[in-house]
Parts: structure tokens; C-alpha cells; sequence
């Protein structure tokens, strides 16, 4: 069936001429001239894409945008701004605008937008399933976020690879979907490859795919997160975890373009984003000898530190609502806030485990709830005790993961405060507690 489009336009001659152009194209069209009448014919007809001046004789496109996204119709919107400046582009985007197009129009260009953006309708479907979508994202509005956001936003239409640094649970994942979604090649795939869970052997086919018997257990042929990729995004979390042979394919895959499955000749041109995260120093993990100098140059065209939830404090009521949301809706309940105590306990928490801890606490507090209110009692024992903010605050300060004698004071310090209580160390320590067990034992400390 034809994708029905919606073009508002004063401009005429032009809009005749854009309908005359998309019709032959096979697509059905439609035109306004003024929002209210695109309003109007929205009532009446749902259509697959909305194509938008920005400057309209009544109000602008941005105002018909948010009238659009305030009823939650999410229909593809591409905004025509005679301004090209990036300020105008970015805030279009920010507001919900699927994609942007400068004036004068270049056909061919229009075209492949208007196709990406109704493939996107589809691809954000299949997001949906995977629990990432427009609704379940938010930004924050901290001064931390804002200055990520900013960069998100600059760096995404390019075609830069992004190295994103920060702890983990800290949302580095929807940082590298948010990404892809606001790039040109949002309509094309995101591939998600977790390098610290694939065992080491099947790391170079899990990238670049197999042909039917090339080694043992090889029993199909196996198409690699490359291929599947090409032409959208490869997303490589715990990038730090590839043993230094793949590191080597890799960095000749990026460099090269092309790859081969393991047991083919055949090369296979490939065109990937690259957009890589670690939790760890990737510099120092270069000076000890286990990363690669020039792999690391090659994903890293940009670096985005993501904050920690304690260093965007003015975030974490706004993102324990937008959770409780959520866990309201998965969970069929129908809780309204949280209560004074319960607010201050949220905000005095030191989140070593960051936005997947917050959420976490907050749907576990949700399904516990007695009352309309979530208090200090249903967040759990460590929001209970009061005996936590009385401990020195060398909370504050990260655990150092790199001196080894100084970890072990640290460590040895916060199990004294806490008189020998593993989990609130490990909060004082701002690691988790499988973490702290694992250092415990490293360091031979009694337990
Ligand atoms: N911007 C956001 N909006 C809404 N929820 C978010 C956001 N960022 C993160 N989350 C939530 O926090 C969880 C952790 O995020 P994510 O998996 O992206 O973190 P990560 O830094 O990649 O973690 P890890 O290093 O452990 O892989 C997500 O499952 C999601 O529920």
C-alpha cells in the first residue's frame, strides 16, 4: 500500500510541486497550507509522515509538532527550515522531529529521508520489543546531562566512532541507541554485541560470521554482527574485554572496510558506525600492554563520559518518577510518589550501581508499597538506616582502581566503618557487592 504523506507548506507553487513529485514517486499526498488546516486534515486521516516548513502564516511547524507529540501521535515528521545552522536542526530533533531538511530542497535528498523516516517507524518497533523507545528514555536536567545531551546531539548525524566511557548502569547502552536514533542511519540496524560475555574462541565469528564447516561446532553458516550491521550501527559494550588477536581484526575490519567469514575468501564490503563503551581506563589498560594504541585511535573519534548518578544528583528524583512510571504500568499499580523521608533518602544515596540500581530500588519499592506513597521502609534496609550518613564521606570519592595498596586501605577503612557490613562498604566504596567479594579475595582480606 502507498505511504500516505501530509505536506504543509505556504509556499504554493512549491507544495504543488512537492506533491507532484512525491506522487510519481508513488506515494499518496496530501497538502495544507496553514497548520490549522494540517491540523484539520490530522482529525480526519491518519498519514504515515508529515513533511513541515518550519514557517507557517498562523503558527510554526515546531508548534504543530508539539501539538502532535502532546497526543502522543509519534507519525514521522521531517521539518523544512530554511536556517541549516545545527541550532534550529538540533532543536527540531529535541522537540521529536524524526529528521530535518534545509532549503532549497534537493529531491534525491528528501526522498531518502522521508524513506528512512517511515523505516524508522519500523525499526523504533522493533526497539520497542527490545524495552528502548522514545517513552522509556529520558534525558535528565541536571547541568551533567545537559552537557551530554549537548554532545549527543552534535556528535550523532556525524559519522564519527564514539567511545563512551563511564560505570556501569550508568545507561551507556541507550546513550549508543540514542545515538543511532538520531543519525542519519537510524532507518538501518543497531547491533548490540556484548564483548565481556562472548567466550573468547567465538569472538572473531560472532564479528565476522563463518562459513559451514570452518571449525569444529561451525555446523550452518553463521552472517557476523558486521554483515548484519551494514549500513547502520555496531554497538561494542565492554570493548576493554577482546583479547588482542581480535583486537587485530577488528582494527583491520574498520581500517580495510571489508570483511571475511572465518573459513572464506570471499570479501564482503561492509559500511558500520562504530560506537564502543568500557567501564575501565582504556589508557592504562594500553600502558600495561592489553590494548591496542591504534584501535583505540580508531574508535575513539569522540569520547562521551557519562556521568555517574551521584555526580547528577539533580537528576535522581526526576528519573525515580519517570522509573516508578514504568514499574506503575509493568506492575499494575497505581502509586503516586514518594513521601518527603523517602525523596531525601533517594537523593542522599550514593547509587554505586546508577541508573539500573535506581530503577531496580524503585520497582521492587513499587511492588512492596503499602500505601499510595513509596517511603524510606519499601526502598529497602539500605535507605532504612540512618547509620549511613553518619559514616566519613569518603563516599565521595571513587575507589581507585588502579593503586593496589591504596584500594586495600580503602577497602580495609570502609569494612572498619561499617563494622565488617559487606554491603554498606561497598555503597561507601561506590562499587557493588559482588565487586567488593571479588577484591576481598584478590587481597586475601579475611571475611
Ligand atoms: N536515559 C535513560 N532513560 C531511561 N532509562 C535509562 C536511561 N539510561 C539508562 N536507563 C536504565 O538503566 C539501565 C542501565 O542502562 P544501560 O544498560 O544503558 O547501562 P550501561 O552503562 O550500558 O551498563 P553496563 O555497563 O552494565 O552494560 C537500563 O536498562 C535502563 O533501564
Amino acid at each position: 500500500m502507498a505511504s500516505s504523506l501530509l505536506i504543509v507548506e505556504d509556499d504554493l507553487t512549491f507544495s504543488t510541486m512537492l506533491k507532484t513529485w512525491l506522487k510519481k514517486k508513488g506515494f499518496e499526498v496530501e497538502t495544507a497550507s496553514t497548520q490549522a488546516r494540517a491540523r484539520k486534515l490530522l482529525a480526519e486521516q491518519p498519514f504515515d509522515l508529515i513533511l513541515s516548513d518550519l514557517r507557517l502564516p498562523d503558527k510554526d511547524g515546531m508548534t504543530l509538532l508539539s501539538w502532535l507529540r502532546e497526543q502522543s501521535n509519534q507519525v514521522p515528521f521531517i521539518i523544512m527550515t530554511g536556517y541549516a545552522e545545527i541550532q534550529s536542526a538540533v532543536k527540531a530533533i529535541k522537540e521529536g522531529a524524526t529528521d530535518y531538511i534545509s532549503k532549497p530542497v534537493q529531491p534525491d535528498e528528501l526522498l531518502k529521508k522521508i524513506k528512512e523516516a517511515i523505516n524508522t517507524e519500523h525499526a523504533s518497533a522493533e526497539e520497542e520489543e527490545a524495552g528502548i523507545s522514545q517513552q522509556n528514555f529520558l534525558e535528565g536536567e541536571s547541568e551533567a546531562a545537559h552537557q551530554l545531551y549537548n554532545y549527543v546531539n552534535l556528535v550523532a548525524p556525524t559519522q564519527m566512532s564514539v567511545l563512551i566511557n563511564g560505570a556501569s548502569g550508568t545507561g551507556k547502552e541507550y546513550v549508543a541507541h540514542r545515538i543511532h536514533r538520531l543519525s542519519k542511519r537510524a532507518g538501518k540496524p543497531f547491533i548490540a554485541i556484548d564483548c565481556g560475555s562472548i567466550p573468547k574462541d567465538l569472538a572473531a565469528s560472532e564479528f565476522f560470521g563463518h562459513v559451514k564447516g570452518s571449525f569444529t561446532g561451525a555446523f550452518n553458516d553463521k552472517v557476523g554482527a558486521f554483515e548484519e550491521a551494514n549500513g547502520g550501527t555496531l554497538f561494542l559494550d565492554e570493548i576493554g574485554n577482546l583479547s588482542y588477536e581480535v583486537q587485530v581484526q577488528l582494527l583491520r575490519a574498520l581500517q580495510e572496510r571489508r570483511i571475511r567469514r572465518i573459513g572464506s575468501s570471499k570479501e564482503i564490503e561492509v559500511d558500520v558506525r562504530l560506537i564502543s563503551a568500557t567501564n575501565e581506563n582504556l589508557k592504562e589498560a594500553i600502558a600495561k600492554g592489553n590494548f591496542r594504541e591504534d584501535l583505540y585511535h580508531r574508535i575513539n573519534e569522540f569520547t562521551l563520559y557519562m556521568p555517574s548518578l551521584k555526580e547528577r544528583k539533580d537528576d535522581i528524583l526526576l528519573f525515580a518518577n519517570f522509573f516508578l512510571d514504568q514499574a506503575n504500568k509493568e506492575l499494575d499499580r497505581n502509586l503516586i510518589g514518594f513521601d518527603q523521608e523517602a525523596c531525601e533518602a533517594l537523593q542522599n544515596y550514593p547509587w554505586p550501581g546508577n541508573l539500573r540500581q535506581l530503577k531496580n530500588t524503585v520497582k521492587r519499592a513499587t511492588l512492596v508499597a503499602q500505601g499510595e506513597f513509596i517511603s524510606p521502609r519499601d526502598l529497602g534496609e539500605d535507605f532504612n538506616n540512618a547509620g549511613l550518613a553518619d559514616i566519613p564521606a569518603c563516599a565521595d570519592e571513587p575507589l581507585l582502581l588502579h593503586n593496589e595498596e591504596h584500594e586495600k586501605q580503602r577497602i580495609l577503612q570502609a569494612l572498619q566503618h561499617t563494622n565488617n557490613n559487606k554491603s554498606k562498604a561497598a555503597i561507601l566504596l561506590g562499587i557493588d557487592r559482588k565487586t567488593l567479594y571479588n577484591k576481598l579475595k584478590l587481597y586475601n582480606i579475611p571475611q
